[in-house]
């Protein structure tokens, strides 16, 4: 359509850009890719060193960067744009939004999210038989979720097998009157099993702080599956009852899969939209579906926070009266919480370039560059 001729692939993340060769992406080449789990070019953390990037843009004469990617490499391609406006450079930088744990803000949703949903039902059935097998049988389930635990609470609320969902955003505690275990020892004698899912962020508070981190800066979580079931086979040892615990980590191989097909036509109209964006002379904006409408984003709205549940909002008390979980907070911190919530919506109908992205527009390309 618009007569491009070549199209490079960096290979490796940012530092493929100076650190490896380019990989010619012709239609042959990426004809079958949307049938693959995980990436032709590769993948990889750190690395980012914006002058070298730069450079390596220029040297090789590209005029169009599309970088795709979760909230990190949102920030990356932010950088990058910034750099190449510094340099009075005429190249479009367009993101492209794709991590499973849907955390970037503002767009509708990230691609990958909801393959990972479905994937992460296979799991949960498992877990569910294998608990019902057995007396006293619990099943418990680690899904992928640093910060935000979307793909726990949605894989929750499809399967409606799970009795108690953990998530980052919801803090909880173990002991004592509506604390965890109380639960699960109620639902052991009422039901005879239970299914649990807990994102890997989730209680991180309640666990040893680790201080490592990966490449890119993001901190390596202790795995609260492996500690919460250490804790559950405590307590109720303690209690001189039996259980049959099965813990499941699925969360590599759900990452791993092809898109289904929802994510496969979101796809196809992202990279769609974020051509015809780049082709029109925009510039720095990330291309997502908001509202079900296709639109660009200013890297600095997609890059201002991260997306999290809001726990007193509707989707977290429909998760809630679906598995009669405790809410584990009390109405002071629920009242606390929604006044928090009301006046960040306040604030930015106030300023609604803030909050309504279809007010702000992403750059020119051929206004903003001399
Ligand atoms: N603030 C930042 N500025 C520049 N580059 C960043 C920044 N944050 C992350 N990056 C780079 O973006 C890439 C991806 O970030 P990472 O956090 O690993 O994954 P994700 O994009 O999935 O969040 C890494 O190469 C990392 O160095
Ligand atoms: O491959 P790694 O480095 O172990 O990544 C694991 C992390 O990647 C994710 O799948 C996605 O996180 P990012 O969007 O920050 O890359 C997290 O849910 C998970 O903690």
């Amino acid at each position: 359509m618009y007569g491009v001729t070549r199209v490079l692939g960096i290979d490796g993340g940012y530092r493929g850009f100076y650190a490896r060769n380019t990989i010619p992406l012709t239609p042959k080449v990426v004809n079958d890719i949307h049938k693959r789990g995980g990436t032709i070019l590769g993948t990889s953390r750190g690395g980012h060193d914006t002058s070298k990037i730069v450079h390596s843009i220029q040297d090789r004469g590209i005029n169009q960067v599309y970088i795709i990617g979760g909230d990190g490499t949102q920030k990356g391609a932010s950088v990058i744009f910034e750099e190449i406006r510094r340099r009075g450079l005429k190249v479009v930088v367009a993101g492209i939004p794709k991590t499973i744990d849907n955390d970037i803000p503002v767009i509708d949703r990230s691609f990958g999210f909801d393959t990972a949903v479905e994937e992460a039902q296979r799991a949960i059935n498992a877990a569910h038989v294998e608990a019902e097998s057995v007396e006293n049988g619990i099943g418990l389930v680690k899904l992928m979720g640093r910060y935000s635990g979307f793909i726990a609470m949605y894989a929750t609320l499809a399967s409606r097998d799970v009795d108690c969902c953990l998530i980052p955003e919801s803090p909880f505690y173990l002991d004592g009157k509506g604390g965890l275990y109380e639960y699960i020892e109620k639902q052991l004698k009422e039901n005879g099993h239970m299914v649990i899912v807990i994102a890997e962020g989730a209680g991180q508070e309640l666990l040893s702080e680790s201080m490592q981190q990966d490449a890119s800066g993001n901190k390596l979580l202790q795995d609260v599956g492996l500690w919460i079931s250490q804790g559950i086979k405590d307590y109720f040892s303690k209690q001189k009852m039996t259980i049959n615990l099965k813990y499941i980590d699925p969360t590599y191989m759900i990452r791993a899969v092809p898109g289904n097909a929802s994510d496969n036509v979101y796809c196809t109209l992202l990279a769609q939209s974020v051509v015809h964006g780049a082709m029109a002379g925009y510039t720095g904006f990330t291309s997502g579906l908001v509202n079900g409408r296709q639109t660009y984003i200013p890297f600095y709205r997609i890059n201002e926070k991260q997306h999290k549940v809001v726990i007193t909002d509707r989707m977290w008390a429909r998760l809630l009266s679906s598995t009669n979980q405790p809410s584990f907070i009390t109405n002071k911190e629920v009242i606390e919480d929604r006044k928090e919530h009301i006046s960040g919506e306040e604030k930015n109908a106030e300023n609604p370039n803030d909050e309504n992205c279809a007010d702000v527009a992403p750059e020119n390309v051929n206004d903003s560059i001399p």
